[in-house]
């Protein structure tokens, strides 16, 4: 497929040297990842990282790390165009069951995130405007138990972007859900990466095909052999040949890529590294 026109910039999120263990057990090792703002001439272009690995590998850890709820073990989670050191809150968290605060209406519920970053008039503007932004003004005065799935999700989105420094992490965003649902949480993501060149989605998911059709980089968690004796080394890593650019690799913002041989070719190679990891 065609490799459409891009370049990179600064960088925007950097792990160095990352390792997690807990007590003796070593979990993640060694993680040295970036993701840089990408450039498509004419467009405000976000960025997508899909983030894969087999059942238990350490993907909710590494999720915490990167939203700066645990410390490494050693190295540095840097985020930003100012490459901080990761706090708590400048990367928003989308969990599975998107949280809402379910005593709060659907307004209520953004405003709150919106007040953790700006000042009250900025605040309720801010809230307007996303409500405007994901679809919600006539749901806005509706309780978290009145929302379908699908506006509960956008809620959640709107909620972290309101709060965060245009980092969103979604962990499976897309489990659980009907077909339906799954192009709406699609639409979602496409809308964050076009609304802000500096938004960037990462998203953790065992749904290889659909989250490797919205990312332009894959990261692919799994053990690595000590080159020297072949032994399985302790804890996952990103290893340079699991960093993929799919830019680069003309799959990245085709919308009908999933259409495409070369894509369902990809997306096999990606499932027996996981299968043989
Ligand atoms: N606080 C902790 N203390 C000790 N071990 C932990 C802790 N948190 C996670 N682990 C261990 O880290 C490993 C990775 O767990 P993690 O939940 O990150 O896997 P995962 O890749 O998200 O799995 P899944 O896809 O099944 O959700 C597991 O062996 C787990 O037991």
């Amino acid at each position: 497929m065609t490799t459409l026109p891009h370049s990179y910039k600064d960088p925007l999120l950097t792990l160095q040297d990352v390792s997690m263990s807990f007590g003796s057990e070593v979990i993640l090792r060694d993680l040295n990842v970036q993701v840089l703002d990408v450039i498509r001439p004419g467009m405000n272009q976000g960025q997508v990282v899909g983030i894969y690995g087999r059942s238990g590998i350490g993907k909710s850890v590494l999720c915490r790390l990167l939203a700066g709820l645990a410390n490494p073990s050693t190295g540095t989670v840097r985020v930003g165009e100012a490459q901080q050191p990761v706090q708590p809150g400048a990367v928003g968290y989308v969990q599975q069951r998107y949280p809402l605060f379910n005593h709060l209406t659907l307004r209520d519920n953004l405003l709150l995130a919106a007040h953790r970053k700006h000042a009250p008039a900025e605040a309720q503007a801010r809230t307007t405007d996303y409500l405007a932004r994901f679809g919600l003004t006539a749901h806005a005065r509706k309780y978290p138990a009145h929302l379908s799935g699908g506006q509960r999700q956008r809620a959640a989105i709107a909620q972290q972007l309101l709060c965060s420094d245009h980092l969103i992490l979604l962990d499976e965003p897309f489990s659980g859900l009907d077909v339906a649902m799954i192009d709406e949480v699609k639409k979602i993501i496409v809308e964050v990466t076009t609304m802000d060149e500096l938004n960037t989605v990462l998203i953790v998911s065992h749904d290889i095909a659909t989250t490797t059709a919205l990312a332009d980089r894959l990261w692919l968690l799994a053990p690595e052999r000590d080159p020297s004796t072949g032994q399985l080394l302790p804890g996952a890593t990103i290893s340079p040949r699991h960093q993929y650019n799919l830019a680069q690799l003309g799959l990245a913002w085709h919308p009908d890529v999933e259409a495409e041989p070369e894509f369902a070719q990809f997306v096999e190679g990606i499932k027996n590294e996981i299968r043989g990891s």
